[in-house]
This record gives C-alpha cells, sequence and structure tokens, in this order.
C-alpha cells in the first residue's frame, strides 16, 4: 500500500487522550466485539472505556454460549463512564436483547448520546459463522429505539437482508438498501460490502438521505475475516470524538479497515482475526 497509514494526532505522554465509549459483548477468542473495538482504539491513540453488554464463550469456530449483562447494568456502565470521564463518541455492537436495547434508549437520551456525542451503531446480528447474538425481538427494539439516534449506522449485507429484506448483489441495490435504511432513522448509513465475496474491490457506500459516496478498496483474498466490521466503526469513533465530519471519519474507518484485513492472520480452526498490530511498526 503506498497510501501513508490513516492516523489521528497521538496524546503526548502524560496527556489526557480523546476518549471512545463501546458498548458491546465480550468475545472469549478476542477477535470480534469488545475486544476488537479496544485493540483499534488504543492503536489509534485514544482511551477506549467499555459497557460490556454480554459475555459471550467464543472461539475461532463459533458462539457456544451467551450470558446476557442484566439491562440496568449496563445503563449504569454507561451513565458511570459519561458522567464522570466524559467521551466524545460512543459505538455499539452486539446489544442481545430488547431489555438492553431499551435500556441504552433511554441513557442515551439522558447523556445526549446520538445528538451532542456522535453514535456509531453497528447492528450486530449474528457471527461471521451466522451464530445468533441477539433474540428474534431485538431486532425490532434495535430498529424502532436506536437507529433513530444513530449518527452512522454500519450494517453488513446480512445485516442488510434482515433490517430490509433486500439482497445486495451490485452497486444499484447496495444504493437502494442504503436509501432504505435511512428511512428508518439514523443521519448517516454505511452499507458495508465485504459480503460481495465474488468482487475484486470491497466497496461500501455511505448515504446521508442525499448523495451516495462510494468507499471502494481491493478485496483480501482471506476468510480471516473476523472483527472486520469492529474495526472499521471503532476506528471511525475515533475519528468522530477528535471532531472530524461523517464523511472524513469513515474515509479514515475505511482505510483503518482495509489495512486491518489485509492484516488479519490465521487462529484456530475457523475465521482468524483482522488485526491492527501492523501499525506497531511505525
Ligand atoms: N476481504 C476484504 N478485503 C478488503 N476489505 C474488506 C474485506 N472484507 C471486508 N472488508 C471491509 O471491511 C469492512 C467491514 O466489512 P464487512 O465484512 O462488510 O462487515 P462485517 O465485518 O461487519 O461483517 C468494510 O469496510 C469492508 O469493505
Ligand atoms: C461479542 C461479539 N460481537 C460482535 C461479533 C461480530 O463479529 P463478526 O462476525 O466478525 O463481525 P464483524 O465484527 O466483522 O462485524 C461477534 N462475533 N462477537
Amino acid at each position: 500500500m503506498s497510501a501513508p497509514p490513516p492516523s489521528l494526532p497521538l496524546p503526548l505522554p502524560g496527556d489526557t487522550p480523546v476518549r471512545v465509549l463501546t458498548v458491546a459483548g465480550s468475545d472469549s477468542g478476542g477477535g470480534a466485539g469488545m475486544q476488537a473495538d479496544l485493540r483499534t482504539i488504543a492503536l489509534l491513540g485514544v482511551h477506549g472505556c467499555a459497557a460490556v453488554t454480554a459475555v459471550t464463550v467464543q472461539n475461532t469456530v463459533g458462539v457456544s454460549g451467551v450470558h446476557e449483562v442484566p439491562a440496568a447494568t449496563v445503563a449504569a456502565q454507561v451513565r458511570a463512564v459519561v458522567t464522570d470521564i466524559g467521551v466524545g463518541a460512543v459505538k455499539t455492537g452486539m446489544l442481545a436483547s430488547s431489555a438492553i436495547i431499551e435500556a441504552l434508549e433511554e441513557v442515551f437520551g439522558e447523556l445526549g448520546i446520538g445528538s451532542r456525542v456522535p453514535l456509531v451503531l453497528d447492528p450486530v446480528a449474528a457471527s461471521v459463522g451466522g451464530d445468533p447474538l441477539f433474540s428474534g425481538s431485538a431486532q425490532d427494539t434495535l430498529r424502532d429505539r436506536l437507529f433513530p439516534l444513530a449518527t452512522l449506522l454500519t450494517p453488513n449485507l446480512d445485516e442488510v437482508r434482515l433490517f430490509t429484506g433486500i439482497d445486495v448483489v451490485d452497486g444499484a441495490s447496495q444504493r437502494e438498501a442504503a436509501r432504505v435504511l435511512h428511512g428508518l432513522g439514523p443521519r448517516w448509513v454505511l452499507v458495508k460490502g465485504g459480503h460481495l465475496r465474488s468482487s475484486p474491490v470491497s466497496t461500501d457506500v455511505l448515504h446521508d438521505g442525499t448523495s451516495f459516496t462510494e468507499l471502494t478498496a481491493p478485496r483480501t483474498p482471506t476468510t480471516n475475516d473476523h472483527g472486520a466490521g469492529d474495526c472499521l466503526g471503532a476506528a471511525t469513533a475515533c475519528a468522530l470524538a477528535h471532531g472530524w465530519s461523517v464523511p472524513e471519519a469513515v474515509a479514515l474507518g475505511k482505510e483503518w479497515a482495509t489495512r486491518c484485513v489485509a492484516a488479519a492472520y490465521p487462529l484456530g480452526a475457523g475465521h482468524g482475526p483482522v488485526s491492527p498490530l501492523w501499525r506497531l511498526l511505525g
């Protein structure tokens, strides 16, 4: 890759960094979820805070158990972080249940998350291997309660199908999906194209209700793609926390994700993780 690596201003030792809160599930295998978010957040020089929604029993092969955190405890984590530490952006991942989503709607409203504080909402529904990460009714609750609060909604193509019924097969259907999802309330939608595996490029479409922007990168031929969406969303949230505009932040998130997919490594017997560890090389 010839372009300079994506980066954000780094804090000097002793200076308080910008903060980002991830509201997500724990992936015991360390490939996705809050572990992936916090890795990206740290390597971009941002202080990561974490409100845990669920503990998953997970490795590279699949998810064999889920233990939800009580909804009131999830909301209390968010309140404790935001009222003391303060955050420049919030990212959500696996939200597990309707009760957790309803508690988050309330605490987000109370704290200005989605209005004063940008909210990146990754509508995580299943693991890369297809294991469900929330119950059936949570899908409707997420759409109705949190989509309208989102600064940026970042579905992959499986999530697009779930929420709109649209099967994205090309640029036209990807733009149509972005248009329909924007109608559900988020200010911006990024329809991620990583799952269009037959394409030689990986194109994401950004839409704000008016214009469409295509972000395209060469496709890395790999099945080690666990956590790609987390890398993208967490990096985008970091840039938003620095005060970047949504299009600027998404462009950084896309470059970050592209490099992380290119640096993915095999792990275990299943899908290995995409990796931001390339950042440590300079
Ligand atoms: N094989 C790949 N090569 C290059 N970029 C990829 C690849 N797979 C995914 N991406 C990019 O990684 C990000 C996450 O994409 P995607 O896989 O669609 O979402 P998710 O990880 O949430 O399922 C997007 O920017 C997408 O374009
Ligand atoms: C706890 C937890 N959160 C999210 C996921 C989704 O991971 P993956 O399937 O790799 O999808 P992206 O992170 O790439 O969107 C998970 N498996 N576990």
